[in-house]
């Protein structure tokens, strides 16, 4: 049986058509999405190949030139005048259609905001409010780029495969041959950075097998069935390990500073912005049917079902007893595209957890399986703590000296604090805190080990 078959028992994966989840690719479309929206909606393409085109530079960028502003501004100028489009017909009843309009608006959506001049009101023309928060209720996701946008509805073939399977069907891109259809950038660097994250929900999808395997034994859970999913452990360990490979394979085509003062600046939502600026989208009051966001996070691989299903699957728990706050992973559950957020729900779920199985079981072999299952998440997570410092923690501290010394030298007297050091603490894209956030993930995922 294949993962792609209906539920078939109360504790199965929930894996099928239902939730958008594919046996070769997960939670990625087994065909590269659609490219282009149909001519109803030509204005927001053509605007968005001129913001790339103009190879614009963010309004905060060090080297902005009185040239480069005025370019932008022309282009902005542009949005303001174009006509509010209708969101309904075909494109509100074809989801392929809804995910294109969602990453083309929501990209004319980042430009816009992000190449404003840093002292001015963040105003969301209406041309882009009103379709992008239609679009967005209607997929009930925020309306703001998220990792579907970049990476899970944005990839394409690199060359087109030779042919088709034998059996009719589509095969599912290989890992070398994967590129991005939009990038704000236009850098090989940016690109990189969606596809690292592409090739690792493609290799994950052998461990959502091997979940459905060991789910199916959990429900048989005699002697043989133990020695299976014993079996199936050591092999999502070692899945997991080549998950971390891939994540720190990012460091052969992407650099670090060029990701920083190029790439990032662009995923900015609006609990990021330096200015801490509201993001007010215009007409949203003379529309019945919508209402102003409440929380616009930028995009964070974060909101990667693959990740939320190992925790789920493996038993972290990621919210703090002592806080009635939801946690940065519940919260990313709201960014996700909504079958994939159900599956995690039915997941989640799940009346016997695979961790107070391996529990019950008490079978040394089992258990040993299961925490290098678990080592191997916790090694990812350290994995990623030395890729956040090198593509953020380290990064910002070399911008703050640069930008202290530049200070000390216009003002002896003052004395600027440096993000991460004394003052503010390094935000992550999603807001968060990011250093001891990081850590605290990867201490929850090490403690989920059972001795
Ligand atoms: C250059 C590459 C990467 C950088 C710089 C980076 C940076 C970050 C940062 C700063 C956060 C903090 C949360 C936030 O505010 O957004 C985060 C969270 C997270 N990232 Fe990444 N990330 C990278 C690649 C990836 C990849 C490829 C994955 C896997 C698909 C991933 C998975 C996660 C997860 C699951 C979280 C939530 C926290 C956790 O589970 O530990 N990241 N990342």
């Amino acid at each position: 049986m294949t993962i792609d078959s209906s539920i078939h028992q109360e504790n199965a994966i929930p894996v099928g058509q239902v939730f958008d989840v594919d046996s070769r690719t997960g939670f990625m479309p087994p065909q590269p999405p659609i490219r282009r929206l149909p001519a109803t909606w030509e204005e927001w393409e053509a605007m968005l190949d001129a913001a790339i085109a103009g190879g614009f530079k963010c309004g905060d960028a060090a080297d902005l030139t009185e040239e480069d502003a005025e370019r932008s501004e022309s282009w902005r100028a542009q949005v303001r005048k174009m006509p509010v489009l209708p969101v309904n017909g075909a494109l509100t009843s074809c989801p392929l259609l809804l995910r294109r309009g969602h990453l083309v608006l929501t990209f004319l959506l980042h430009y816009y905001v992000q190449t404003l001049p840093v002292d001015v009101s963040i105003l969301i023309p209406r041309s882009i409010a009103i379709p992008v928060l239609r679009v967005s209720n209607v997929l009930d996701i925020p309306p703001l780029l998220t990792f579907s946008d970049t990476v899970l509805y944005n990839w394409d073939h690199k060359t087109a495969p030779s042919s088709a399977n034998p059996d009719g069907g589509v095969e599912a891109p290989q890992l070398d041959n994967l590129r991005s259809q939009t990038t704000f950038s236009g850098l090989a660097d940016e690109e990189e950075f969606y596809l690292c994250s592409a090739r690792i929900e493609l290799r994950g999808v052998e461990a959502l097998e091997l979940m459905r395997q060991t789910m199916d034994e959990m429900f048989v859970g005699d002697e043989i069935a133990v020695r299976r999913i014993s079996a199936y452990l050591k092999t999502m360990a070692s899945v997991i390990n080549e998950l971390k490979t891939l994540l720190l394979d990012v460091r052969k085509q992407c650099d670090p500073e060029r990701y920083y003062s190029l790439v990032r600046p662009w995923f900015r939502g609006e609990d990021s912005d330096l200015k801490k600026r509201k993001w007010v989208f215009e007409g949203v009051e003379d529309e019945q049917d919508l209402s102003p966001p409440r929380e616009l996070s930028g995009p964070s691989a974060g909101q990667s079902s693959i990740v939320h299903v190992l925790d789920v699957f493996l038993g972290v728990d990621h919210q703090s007893k002592n806080s009635d706050k939801p946690s940065f992973m519940s919260r990313m559950l709201t960014y996700m595209p909504r079958n994939h957020r159900l599956f995690l729900k039915h997941l989640s779920a799940n009346p016997r957890p695979l961790r107070s199985f391996i529990v019950s079981a008490q079978d040394e072999e089992l258990l040993d399986s299961y925490n290098k299952a678990v080592l191997a998440l916790k090694e990812f997570r350290d994995a990623h703590m030395i890729i956040a410092t090198l593509y953020i923690i380290g990064p910002a501290r070399r911008a703050a000296r640069v930008a202290m010394a530049g200070a000390a030298q216009i003002d002896s007297g003052a004395e600027p604090t440096p993000p991460g050091k004394a003052g503010e603490p390094l935000k992550g894209t999603g807001g968060t805190d990011l250093v001891k956030f990081l850590k605290d993930t990867r201490n929850r995922t090490g403690a989920t080990m059972i001795s």
